[in-house]
């Protein structure tokens, strides 16, 4: 990051306006300015300014207070924003060259306007990867066929009933022209060579109608992100030529003969997934980005709303009550580990994708593979579901006010809602975490490591399953090395604990499908969360803790990494006791207490620390949730701007004029 003191504030972080949120912002621990410096940088802050203003300014992207707009309405526009978008090409190839990480910055800024446009413009960039692979979360079992023809040089590709549809498509129901379509490949030999993926072309590009044989539309409204048109499509002996199998695991030959690079049908299976792991860290990312609007909005309502108080004439700010802040900072403390995470992971992904370009296949190549995909299989679980809970927690913060759609709490939670489940079910994702996990169990009697050292914890396997509890009173738990601590023991623990259930499993007759179905809940499903949070509490205590960062923002930094590590931690205190790490009355109290004294040292920060992070209140777009703090005034600025507010309705007659006659229709029935 740049030096703090060769920037001109002004211009590129202003002053908030003068308001009621004064009163917190004074008393805050630390410089939000300096604290926003130190974690993006000048070059982002910059990036995310120029993208907010382009937005600000356009009129495709005005917000329309107190509008409804119809599904279809709302579609058209998404794609007229999606347009903007590609006219606005935000960043140039050398800019990404030169920091890739701005990719990451421009996807979260556009998503915080809205996930409607941002997604549909990210699967028109990745077409390459996020079509239609649906089967569900069994890709193995996926029923369309690739059968090549070697005398017309095509595959015809084959649904082979409905329920092999590919259903859920993203922006297929209205509007993609072609798809990446996931397939069975068949060679005229009669062989089967497994999961492969092919260019199709689904609609005309001049007209959009469908395609002779292809069968597409639109799958109806669903919960949340209704802008983006979600399809299925059906394929009856469609046509399509050679070329357009994308060779990322195996080819046919022109004579139909099929090879691969990948002599390993697992591998090859393996190669045809890896791309999922950039839409998880993604994924990642974007519930991370809707932890940061849903707290800015319920941590600045928490500082004005006022109620009740130590006398009659005084109301005191919900933020002052011990439960407001405990429903609420925690997660203020999950968002700052979870933004250090997800920049990390981008980065892993980066190296990934650097040896994939450049055509590595060294066995370190293979290895930083399977280590992305463990982490990011977890991480999309870990943070979609910190969101969605968050995002809930927020909308009840707010009381009343939380439920009204134009703050936008409802909204966050809705769009956030499907990440739990695209790109990998959360609970079928972590399967594939633990499975990497355990594979490591007949390495533990010999050196190893992972190239990002995710798993060097267990070099210490026999040795930390010894470790215990030793804090011996509440300051001590203060720090995240506490926590830490007894996260290395809980992943040791669990990992021992879920290898010996699958052992017993099959000793008792199970068979490997059933064995491993019968070690989830409670071992490996536990085992892939713990290991998770222990990563993602290792990264920020490091950093944290590192002696560069600044003196004037660590103590907070530091209180941050400690409360998201105990507050963790504190959802596992039942195997902590059941395995023997903790005994006794007095580590339960301690990490309870600890967790209650962090959030009360946090709450005059807590203004602050949303402000660091907080978009403009164009893109918040949320009157309770607005730098200026003036929650009624915003909130009735937004009301009265409604076409309709103050109008008589348009079916007023049925009120004043058409009475009901009670018990006319009894004896109908
Ligand atoms: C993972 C599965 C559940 C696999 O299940 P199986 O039981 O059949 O297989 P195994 O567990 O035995 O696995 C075999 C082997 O393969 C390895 N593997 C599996 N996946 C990967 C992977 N991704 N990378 C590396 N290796 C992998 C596994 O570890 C085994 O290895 P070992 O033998 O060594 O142990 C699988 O069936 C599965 O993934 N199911 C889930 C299905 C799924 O995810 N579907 C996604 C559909 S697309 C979708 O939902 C899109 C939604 C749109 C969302 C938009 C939001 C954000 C925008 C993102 C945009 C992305 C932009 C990115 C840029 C870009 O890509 O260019
Ligand atoms: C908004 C949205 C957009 C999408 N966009 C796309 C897209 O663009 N392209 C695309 O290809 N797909 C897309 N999808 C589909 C998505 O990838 C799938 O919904 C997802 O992979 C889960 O599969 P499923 O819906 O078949 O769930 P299922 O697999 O039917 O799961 C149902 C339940 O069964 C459980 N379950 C399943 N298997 C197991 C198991 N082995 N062990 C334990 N429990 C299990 C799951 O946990 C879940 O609770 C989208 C989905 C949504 C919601």
């Amino acid at each position: 990051p740049a030096p703090f003191k060769s920037i001109s504030w002004e211009s590129l972080l202003p002053d908030f306006p003068k308001g009621p949120l004064c009163k917190y912002r004074k008393k805050a621990s630390f410089n939000w300015k300096e604290m926003a410096v130190l974690l993006d940088g000048k070059d982002i802050i910059q990036l995310k300014n120029r993208i907010f203003s382009a937005l600000e300014s356009d009129p495709l992207f005005v917000h329309h207070p107190g509008e409804e707009l119809s599904r279809e309405k709302y579609q058209e526009l998404t794609f007229l924003r999606c347009k903007r978008l590609f006219e606005y090409d935000f960043l140039t190839q050398q800019e990404i060259i030169e920091n890739p990480l701005k990719i990451f910055h421009m996807v979260l800024c556009i998503g915080m306007y809205d996930w409607s446009p941002c997604i549909q413009y990210l699967l028109h960039c990745a077409v390459s990867t996020h079509l239609v692979i649906r089967h569900g979360s069994n890709t193995k079992g996926i029923r369309t066929t690739a059968t090549f023809d070697h005398n017309t040089q095509e595959f015809i590709i084959n649904t082979p009933d409905f329920e092999a549809a590919k259903f859920w498509i993203g922006n297929m129901g209205k509007h993609a022209t072609h798809a990446v379509v996931y397939a069975q490949l068949y060679t005229p030999d009669g062989q089967y060579q497994g999961l492969h993926s092919f260019l199709v072309q689904i609609r005309d590009i001049k007209t959009l109608l469908p395609i002779p044989g292809v069968v597409v539309g639109d799958i109806g409204k669903k919960i949340g992100q209704n802008g983006l048109d979600n399809g299925f499509a059906m394929f009856h002996n469609v046509r399509i030529p050679k070329e357009n199998i994308l060779n990322i695991a195996g080819d046919v030959t022109a004579e139909g003969k099929y090879s691969s690079s990948v002599k390993d049908v697992k591998e090859r299976f393996s190669a045809a997934l890896g791309s999922l792991s950039s839409g998880r860290t993604v994924i990642t990312a974007v519930s991370m980005t809707n932890l940061k609007l849903a707290l800015s909005i319920a941590i600045r309502f928490s500082a004005v709303r006022c109620q009740f108080g130590p006398t009659d004439d005084e109301e005191i700010p919900v933020l002052e009550y011990q439960t407001q802040q405990w429903r609420l900072l925690p997660y203020l403390a999950a968002t700052y580990a979870l933004d250090y995470f997800c920049k990390s992971l981008f980065e892993n992904l980066t190296e990934f994708y650097l040896g994939l370009l450049t055509k590595q296949r060294s066995q370190r190549q293979a290895d930083i593979g399977r280590e992305i995909h463990a982490l990011c299989a977890a991480s999309k679980p870990l943070t979609s579901w910190t969101a969605q809970q968050a995002a809930q927690e927020c909308r009840e913060a707010c009381g009343g006010h939380g439920y009204l759609a134009m703050n936008r709490l409802g909204e966050i939670r809705n769009d956030n809602d499907p990440n739990c489940t695209y790109e990998g079910d959360n609970n079928v994702l972590l399967q594939q975490t633990s499975n990497y996990l355990m594979s490591w169990m007949h390495c533990i009697r010999v050196p190893f490591e992972s190239p990002f050292g995710t798993i060097n914890v267990l070099q210490d396997y026999h040795h930390i399953l010894d470790w215990k509890f030793t804090a011996m009173s509440v300051e001590d738990c203060m720090d995240s090395s506490v926590p830490l601590a007894a996260y290395k023991w809980l992943v040791c623990y669990l990992l021992r604990e879920s290898d010996l259930k699958l052992s017993k499993e099959k000793q008792s007759g199970r068979s490997d499908f059933e064995a491993k179905n019968n070690c989830q809940v409670y071992y490996c499903r536990s085992l892939a969360i713990a290991f998770i949070e222990q990563t993602v509490l290792q990264r920020y205590h490091d950093y944290t803790h590192d002696p560069d960062i600044p003196s004037t923002l660590q103590p907070v930094l530091k209180n941050l990494s400690a409360l998201y590590g105990l507050w963790s931690l504190s959802k596992h205190l039942a195997v902590l006791y059941q395995g023997g790490y903790a005994s006794g009355e007095q580590a339960g109290r301690f990490i309870q207490n600890a967790i209650l004294e962090l959030c009360y040292r946090l709450k005059d920060d807590a203004v602050a620390l949303v402000d660091v992070f907080a978009p403009p209140d164009f893109i918040l777009n949320s009157p309770i949730g607005k730098a200026n703090g003036e929650l009624y005034k915003n909130i009735w600025g937004e009301v009265l701007q409604g076409s309709k507010t103050l109008n008589r309705p348009s079916w007023w007659t049925e009120f004043c004029i058409n009475r009901p006659v009670a018990g006319r229709l009894k004896s109908k029935l």
